[in-house]
């Protein structure tokens, strides 16, 4: 036995019986992970009177090559090699009750290139494990050698920009509204409204894909010619995020090439597609030239708390591997869940080349990401043109900032609630440009090109008390602290 780890070690750690997982080799607190080895931290809460440490091997051994009992076999396998390594357990800060727990995982465990897999074995089995309370995915990192398995991002943001022949400021879009009931002709007179009136992009809402009131090639036909007459108009490169989400893999094929047999630029995918559809549609987007969008449809139902789940950072991660352009990450100030830090966070995981360690983000590795092309991160949901000088500050300039009902929505209709956006951004733009502050001028910037702009002034009047604050439940753990000074 080594006494420190109180790992079982020869023929006594094979006898037949159950013996607990620290015992078993998955608690190896002088274990250093290896370069290559897959690493993953969870925020553990064991049930009353679990130990911790126990608690955290069962994860690793769990999630890696172990049962609930010894089992023979383990001698016909490279055995101590295969086990994942639990080697940290840390208090979570002000959260009695809960441990972070860091855990290694040798690469030949994994499939290269395979989301589906990497999940399967990372969360397909402890989640439910009855020892536990609570469990959260927090963080992962991936080594190089593992990255460079997968395709990556589709197009890029540098490649994305070069197409649409839009540089310097965030790209803009709307959401149509409502989201379901219009017509195929109603639906691309939205969409040419708002694309003429000054927005780089329209897109299909998570949930329209072929329902009764609107087929999917009525609503493609209806879009293209849409997006033509813009361009047409405005001289300026648009697109529509045609939703091809949908039953099955044939069905996504098939409408993903009427997209581009219609000339579109961008296609869009759900979340709940599932990762090997997401991966598969990823190379299909990079084989055709095609942005692929994927809107994060339901995954707040397993990452807005921070008990229990994944971290959407952590999703973000494999959306980059698996290959998207664009992925809804979080606005701040609209109307759904997005705490400044955590957010920050998300973007830094979309747009950085290497992710220093960066605890108050919620960036527990530092994680190169191998010359993989950027995401373009989105902001969706509850924004509006007041917002600008917020949404600019705290997002930054690769963002497309969507305006659904803060475009649809506007008094004067949909071109000049897309006029209203776009004046507002170039105005903010523009002031950032001239090294104002933009930040706490905003408002004045505002008011001041409005005086010029009725669609912004209405605009500013008619959503100018709109606010979202509530509490963060996804806040980060930890916090900048002032360096002692000595
Ligand atoms: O329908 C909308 C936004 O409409 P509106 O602009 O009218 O609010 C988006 O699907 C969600 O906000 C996505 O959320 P997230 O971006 O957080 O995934
Ligand atoms: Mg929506």
């Amino acid at each position: 036995m080594n006494v420190h780890t109180g790992t079982v070690r020869g023929k006594e750690r094979y006898r037949s019986g159950v013996m607990e997982y620290k015992r078993m080799g998955y608690w190896e607190p002088d274990y250093t992970p290896k370069d290559t080895d897959v690493i993953a931290l969870f925020r553990v809460t064991p049930q009353e009177g679990v130990d911790p440490i126990e608690a955290s091997a069962a994860v690793a051994g769990e999630s890696s090559t172990a049962t609930w009992t010894v089992v023979w076999t383990d001698r016909l396998t490279a055995a101590e090699k295969y086990r994942a390594k639990c080697y940290r357990v840390d208090p979570v800060p002000g959260t009695p009750g809960s441990y972070f727990a860091y855990i290694a995982y040798d690469l030949d465990l994994f499939e290269p290139g395979s989301i589906a897999n990497l999940s399967a074995s990372i969360i397909g089995n402890v989640f439910g494990f009855k020892p536990l309370k609570a469990l959260r995915l927090e963080d992962m990192r991936f080594p190089v050698a593992y990255v460079k398995t997968f395709q990556g991002p589709a197009t890029g943001i540098v490649v994305e920009r070069e197409r649409l022949d839009k540089f310097g400021r965030p790209l803009l879009g709307a959401t149509v509204k409502p989201k379901l009931g219009l017509s195929g002709r109603n639906y691309g007179r939205v969409v040419y409204e708002a694309l003429k009136g000054g927005l780089d992009f329209t897109k299909d809402d998570e949930n329209i894909n072929s329902q009764p009131f609107m087929h999917w090639r009525d609503r493609f036909l209806y879009c293209m010619e849409a997006v033509n007459r813009a361009q047409a108009a405005s001289g300026e490169v648009k697109g529509t995020y045609l939703n091809i989400t949908a039953g099955t893999m044939e069905d996504m094929y098939e409408r993903a090439e009427f997209a581009k047999e219609l000339g579109s630029c961008i296609v869009m995918i759900d979340l709940v597609i599932g990762y090997t559809a997401i991966q598969s549609m990823a190379k299909w987007a990079r084989r055709n030239d095609m942005i692929l969008h994927l809107h994060r449809a339901g995954h707040s139902t397993y990452t807005r708390q921070k008990s229990h789940g994944v971290s959407f950072r952590v999703i973000a991660k494999w959306m980059r591997l698996a290959g998207v352009d664009h992925i809804h990450a979080g606005t701040v100030v609209g109307k759904l869940e997005g705490d400044p830090n955590t957010t920050r966070g998300y973007y830094d995981v979309c747009r950085e080349d290497f992710n220093p360690t960066k605890l108050e983000h919620g960036l527990f590795f530092d994680q190169s990401w191998a010359s993989l092309n950027k995401m373009m991160p989105v902001a969706s949901g509850g924004i509006h043109a007041g917002q600008m000088h917020q949404l600019l500050h705290l997002l930054g300039e690769d963002v497309v900032l969507q305006f659904g009902g803060g475009t649809i929505g506007h008094p004067m209709g949909i071109a000049a609630g897309a006029i209203a956006n776009r004046v507002a951004l170039e105005a903010m733009i523009l002031a950032r440009n001239e090294g104002r502050d933009y930040v706490h001028e905003g408002p004045e910037i505002l008011a001041r090109a409005a005086e010029t702009c009725t669609p912004l002034k209405a605009a500013l009047e008619v959503w100018k008390d709109v606010t979202f604050n509530y509490q963060s439940t996804d806040t980060p753990d930890f916090v900048p602290t002032a360096l002692e000074t000595v």
